[in-house]
Order: C-alpha cells, then sequence, then structure tokens
C-alpha cells in the first residue's frame, strides 16, 4: 500500500453524512456470520469482517465466490439468510437500500447502472439530489431559489467530473462514452451523495493501466479525505496499492484476511486462485 502525498479532494464541501464518530471508534462496517443461500444454493456462509473507519478494505476472489452478492447484501440489495450489518454502529440488517442510504452509503454496481438519455453532469446531479434544498416540483417550475439550487447542483457536478478525470465532458451523453469513463461517472454519482462509506463492485474492470491508476489515485485521495470504501476487485494491484485490508473469499466463505501483500502470497488463497 502506498499513500503518497494525496491532495485534498473537494469531492464534498462538507463534512459527509454517517460520521458523528470523529474518534473513530466504531467501525464503518461490521459483518458478523452473514450467510446466503438461493433456493438450496448457498453462496456466504459466515461471513465476518470488520472496517474501522476511514480505511479502504478490498474484498477478493475468484469468480463465483460470492462477493457481488455480499456487496448487494451490505447495501440493502436482498435479505440476509443469517447475521447481522452495522453500518457506524447502526444496524443495517434490513435488507433496505434506501435505509442504507441514509447511514451515508454510496456504491456502484458491476454491471453499470446509468440513465440512458442523460448527459454526465445530468448523472451526476441525479445522484446528488437529495442534498439540494428543492423541492422535486419546485426544480420543474423553477422558482428562483431552485435556479440557484439547480446552479449548485451544476456547479458541484462540474467539480466532481474533475475529481473522477471527466473534467468538461459533462455535456455528452454518458451512454456514448467508453465502458472505463462510465465506470468513472457512476464514481462521481455515487459521490455526489456525499457518502462517508463507498462500496465499489470492480470500478477498474475491463480497464488497462493507464486508465485503473487515475482510479487508484482517486481512492487514494478520497481516503486522505477521511472517507471509507469497500472495493470488490480483481485487480491485484490496485488492492496492494490502495487497500489497507483484504479479505479473499472463495466458495462463499472468507478464507483469508490481512493487508493485501501477505495475504495474497498466502496458500490458501493461491490455491483458490490457481488450484496449487
Ligand atoms: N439471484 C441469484 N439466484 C441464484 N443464484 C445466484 C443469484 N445471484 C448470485 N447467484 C449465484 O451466487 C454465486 C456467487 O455469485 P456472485 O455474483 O456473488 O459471485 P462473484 O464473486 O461476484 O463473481 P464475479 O467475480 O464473477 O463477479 C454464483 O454461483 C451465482 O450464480
Amino acid at each position: 500500500m502506498t499513500h503518497t502525498a494525496p491532495q485534498s479532494t473537494p469531492h464534498t464541501g462538507a463534512r459527509p453524512a454517517g460520521t458523528d464518530d470523529p474518534a473513530g471508534s466504531v467501525p464503518a462496517l461490521s459483518v458478523e456470520g452473514v450467510s446466503k443461500s438461493f433456493g438450496g444454493l448457498h453462496v456466504l456462509s459466515s461471513v465476518d469482517f470488520t472496517v474501522p473507519a476511514g480505511t479502504v478494505f478490498g474484498i477478493a476472489g475468484p469468480n463465483g465466490a460470492g462477493k457481488t452478492t455480499l456487496l448487494n447484501l451490505l447495501t440493502g440489495f436482498g435479505t440476509l439468510s443469517g447475521g447481522r450489518v452495522r453500518i457506524h454502529g447502526e444496524d443495517a440488517t434490513g435488507g433496505d437500500a434506501r435505509a442504507v442510504n441514509a447511514l451515508g452509503v454510496a456504491r456502484t454496481f458491476q454491471n453499470i447502472r446509468l440513465f440512458r438519455g442523460l448527459t454526465v453532469a445530468e448523472q451526476v446531479r441525479a445522484g446528488g439530489y437529495r442534498h439540494r434544498r428543492a423541492s422535486l416540483l419546485g426544480s420543474l417550475v423553477g422558482s428562483p431559489r431552485d435556479r440557484a439550487d439547480t446552479c449548485a447542483g451544476r456547479e458541484a457536478a462540474d467539480e466532481l467530473l474533475d475529481v473522477v478525470g471527466l473534467g468538461g465532458r459533462g455535456d455528452v451523453l454518458a451512454e456514448t462514452m467508453s465502458y472505463g469513463d462510465m465506470r468513472r461517472v457512476e464514481i462521481a454519482r455515487a459521490l455526489a451523495t456525499r457518502p462517508s462509506l463507498l462500496m465499489l463492485d470492480e470500478p477498474t474492470a475491463g480497464m488497462n493501466e493507464a486508465d485503473w491508476s487515475p482510479i487508484a489515485d482517486l481512492l487514494e485521495r478520497l481516503r486522505a479525505d477521511g472517507m471509507t470504501i469497500v472495493v470488490v476487485e480483481h485487480n491485484m494491484r490496485l488492492i496492494e496499492r490502495v487497500c489497507d485490508r483484504v479479505a479473499v473469499i472463495a466458495a462463499g466463505e472468507v478464507i483469508a484476511e490481512d493487508a493485501p501483500a501477505p495475504c495474497l502470497r498466502r496458500p490458501e488463497v493461491r490455491r483458490a486462485y490457481f488450484g496449487k
């Protein structure tokens, strides 16, 4: 892990939601004995780990290990078959994505989920909507206060696009962008909700090093700003570079959890990936 002189990131302009524990004594995320079955298929078995506030935690593992299923459960998409999830100390076991979001959590998806027909800036502003004072009706009819809010939303969106490396491209239709750039838009949209806990599902999938390295830089800057990040990744170089700890999941179980370099060298981890 190399946290090299990260610059402060102007991603929020305010302390993010869900952080009334300045000493950082309450973990940002506690995963306690989480299990999930689909019918008779046991996908996750008693997964445990804790993510301290202000750290970056990686989740790795071979295809089909259960990583996305786990991230879905942590963000309220789907109900647990067993166990408990706590976010900033609050129970978040109920499978309610809106309630999880209200605890300061934002996420991106493995399969990109952008709105068709919206520009890049509009996608980001959609993410930040709940932080504007204007009512939805107000924004549609455009009262003077709402117009001011919309301008503020636009400025914030432009700022976030700079942060993710898409400065000046706010007017581009998102669906016309490269896969890597669409992933950046998703991250900007997630940041627009001012999360204290950001969960990313394979943010660098399909990217070459020139593309993923700036994403790693961004994660380092967000961490330096105090954000907690959980990242599902196959890219071991990114994990080694940005994560404080990583859990490796195989066949639905955590088989190793440690700092990235020693974790990825463990024989059980190598067996899970390479079969030897
Ligand atoms: N809704 C579902 N119904 C039935 N089985 C499911 C469902 N969702 C996931 N699975 C199964 O759960 C297992 C774990 O899938 P999951 O997508 O969580 O793995 P993953 O580790 O994220 O894989 P990858 O790295 O390929 O994305 C797979 O066998 C998958 O087919």
